[in-house]
């Protein structure tokens, strides 16, 4: 059965062009709560770990480059269905193949600085928050 919730980063193209507001405004009205939210700035280091399953890809070393940049924005959401609809509401990888009212296709400039992130399963979920959001963080 699915799980209820996904996460997201909001990526550092966008966050630099002062979007935040607007896509967790597009998440929220997408039926979306936001359960966890952090702004955080990646080490090349800490990114490359985010991203090891693309490792081999072509384009790693320039997405770990990229994802370090500047800063971003964690956060975990939930709703039913949460990875499903989420995916939907983000819009497709390339921002040229992405439907109108998407996250993507009206914030995403190019392939690499597509603007957010989104898990792919349940269980890459539940890994990519306890990255950002382990379950024994102190304040
Ligand atoms: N051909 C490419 N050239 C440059 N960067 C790419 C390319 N394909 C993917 N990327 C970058 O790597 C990220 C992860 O790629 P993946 O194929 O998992 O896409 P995705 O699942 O839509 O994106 P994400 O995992 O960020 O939600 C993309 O979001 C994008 O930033």
């Amino acid at each position: 059965m699915a799980t209820n919730r996904t996460f997201t980063m909001i990526k550092p193209d966008a966050v630099q062009d002062n979007h935040i507001g607007g896509i967790l405004q597009m998440i929220e009205a997408g039926g979306f709560r936001i359960v966890a939210l952090k702004k955080v700035q990646l080490t090349p280091e800490r990114a490359g770990q985010f991203y090891e399953v693309h490792k081999e890809r072509p384009f790693y070393q320039d997405l770990v480059k990229y994802m370090s940049s500047g800063p971003i924005v964690a956060a975990i959401l939930e709703k039913d269905n949460a990875v499903a609809d989420f995916r939907t509401l983000i819009g497709a990888t390339n921002p040229a193949n992405a439907e109108e009212g998407t996250i993507r296709k009206k914030y995403a400039k190019s392939i690499e600085a597509n603007a957010v992130h989104g898990s792919d399963s349940d269980e890459n979920a539940q890994i990519e928050g306890d990255f950002y959001f382990p379950a024994n963080e102190q304040f």
